[in-house]
């Protein structure tokens, strides 16, 4: 390549600092997805709100996407182009997460109706833009690393959510203290914060735009090909939405199959963590607080020690599993290995108290079921590319699902649930792992888009009905401790506590006994079925495969002959 030809992500440095900030927006959207999670019981202590409503809330976060949405912001993405598009929904993001803030802070009205109110329309708004933004993010990063390291980028970007998420559980209530609206008002500011940075992702993308035209219109004047390496104009690429790309999508088995997959596996997944914690909780016997010693003494405050583990966590997850692969030579990959182990090893026995501490805390624990597929989806992806067996492995996934949730719902031993989470870490990084490479097997490269958008909009069906179905079914199945705790609250209140102090007073009740709790196990159980749906569509998939040759079970790039 001419050296004036050189673009803005010719530079290394650019264009991991560009994939920083696009990937701001990733983790603070999941963070946002997630960060009600672990505050189930203080919306009904504090707010009043019970696990019927905080389903509805969380579900209704879907809506737009259940009509569509993916599939028109795609298209608006392909014709307003990245900045635009991405300006355009990251402010609905924003605005969502904004009016969801100032519903938990009473600002429509302090009775429950407004404040519910507020909270769904806020996270309607925030889900409408989600999802786009996802794909907003990951359009850029092709634009940046296609012809560098895409595999690498797209790998840490989706590690970026998944950080988002984890740390979203684990810090929220910690954030929150005895009222809702504080970890509202951190969660909405992340989205906001996320905005300013891809607002400055902006001139690099305008900057690298304008040279790309130069060295096309420099190009066209001396005759040269206007193709000068590297200067292709992505949002050009062949990946528009079409209608009747979605028609010969609905009529290819192996798609559908793997879109139902899709479906069941994610609606047992993403459901489930939003309610992991008050399960652990109420089930299991965890604690929703921290002992007040362990982190505070170990960092200083409960949220900023959590992050800053968790951030640790992070950086080990990347360089154990990504630097090796970008290191040359089977000794430099096992000494680099040994050396990222050795130190975290020396790092966990250090903090050995706190995590101990945290094991037994419900939010803490459920967090490391993102978190831990940080380390594994990149193993189990490096897997599938060397030795095939997708198709083998979402079987072998959707057979822990099912472990997960039998041990999780129907067994009452805490090792069992603690197996049950391992299972379900691993399951969540082994299907993701085989099935979005999985998809581009099956569908050629110029429908890629087309089928991501589809397959998001049926996946959001069943995210909706599930994210509602399990605090729906938890509310029916358990009259009396939703009527002992509201009157308790109503008595509470009357007497002249504040809501904090209320919500303080009934985890007590709840700790000496003289207060139920929830029972989780059939709305868990409920969860059994998704994975035993998952199983059958898995085998029907190998079965497709065998009959329409897309060599799933085959390495990456090998075909059948
Ligand atoms: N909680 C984030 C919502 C985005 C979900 C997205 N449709 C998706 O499924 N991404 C793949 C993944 O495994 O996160």
């Amino acid at each position: 390549m001419n050296k004036s030809n050189k673009i803005l992500k010719d530079s290394a440095a650019v264009r991991w600092l560009v994939l920083v900030l696009v990937s701001s927006l990733m983790f603070a959207t999941y963070y946002f997805q997630d960060f009600f999670s672990p505050l189930r019981e203080l919306m009904e202590t504090d707010l009043g709100i019970n696990s019927e409503e905080f389903g509805r809330v969380i579900g209704l976060t879907t809506i737009a996407n259940m009509f569509g949405m993916i599939i028109i912001g795609g298209i608006i993405l392909d014709k307003w182009g990245i900045r635009l598009a991405g300006l355009a929904f990251g402010g609905l993001a924003t605005l969502g997460g904004i009016i969801t803030a100032l519903a938990s802070m009473g600002y429509f009205g302090d009775d429950k109706s407004s404040v519910l109110a507020g909270l769904i329309v806020g996270r309607i708004l925030f889900g409408s833009g989600l999802e786009v933004v996802c794909v907003v993010v990951t359009r850029t990063i092709v634009k940046w690393f296609k012809g560098y390291e895409l595999a690498l980028a797209m790998a840490i970007n989706m590690g970026f959510g998944r950080l988002g998420s984890a740390l979203a559980i684990a810090i929220s209530l910690d954030i929150a203290g005895v009222t809702v609206s504080p970890a509202v008002v951190f969660a909405a500011t992340l989205i906001g914060l996320s905005l300013i940075f891809f607002v400055v992702y902006l001139f690099f993308d305008i900057k690298m735009d304008k040279q790309i035209k130069a060295i096309k219109a420099a190009g066209q004047v001396k005759g040269e090909e206007a193709i000068i390496a590297g200067v292709e104009q992505e949002e050009e690429a062949d990946e528009d939405f079409k209608f009747s790309d979605l028609i010969k999508l609905a009529t290819n088995k192996s798609f559908i199959y793997i879109a139902l997959l899709c479906v069941a596996f994610y609606s047992a997944v993403f459901p489930f963590i939003q309610y992991a914690p008050d399960l652990l909780v109420n089930k299991f016997g965890f604690s929703y607080v921290l002992p007040d010693s362990a982190t505070v003494v170990a960092f200083g405050s409960e949220a900023l020690g959590s992050s800053l583990v968790f951030v640790v966590i992070f950086i080990f997850a990347l360089s154990v599993t990504l630097i090796p692969n970008s290191l040359k030579g089977k000794s430099a990959k096992r000494l680099s290995v040994l050396i990222i182990v050795g130190v975290f090893a020396v790092v966990v026995y250090l903090v050995r108290d706190t995590l101990g501490v945290w094991l037994v805390n419900g939010p803490k624990t459920a967090s490391l079921i993102p978190l831990g597929t940080i380390i594994f989806t990149p193993i189990f992806g490096s897997y599938v590319d060397k030795k095939g067996k997708a198709a083998s492995l979402m079987i072998l996934g959707a057979l822990l699902l099912i472990f997960a949730h039998l041990s999780l719902s129907v067994f009452q031993s805490p090792f069992l649930a603690y197996m049950g989470l391992l299972s379900l870490g691993i399951a969540f990084s082994l299907v993701p792992a085989a099935m979005w490479p999985s998809v581009a097997k099956i569908v050629a490269e110029n429908r890629l888009g087309t089928a991501y958008a589809s397959m998001f909009t049926v996946q959001n069906w069943g995210l909706g009905a599930f994210f509602w179905g399990i605090g729906a079914l938890l509310y029916k199945v358990n009259p009396q401790v939703v009527q002992a705790i509201s009157e308790m609250r109503e008595s509470l209140l009357a007497q002249g506590l504040t809501s904090g102090e209320v919500a303080d007073k009934i985890k007590l009740l709840q700790l000496e006994g003289s207060l139920p709790y929830y029972d989780y196990t059939w709305p868990i159980l409920m969860l059994v079925a998704c994975g035993v749906i998952s199983i059958f569509l898995a085998f029907k998939l190998k079965q497709a495969d065998k009959e329409q040759g897309y060599g799933l079970e085959l390495p990456s790039g090998q075909k059948p002959e």
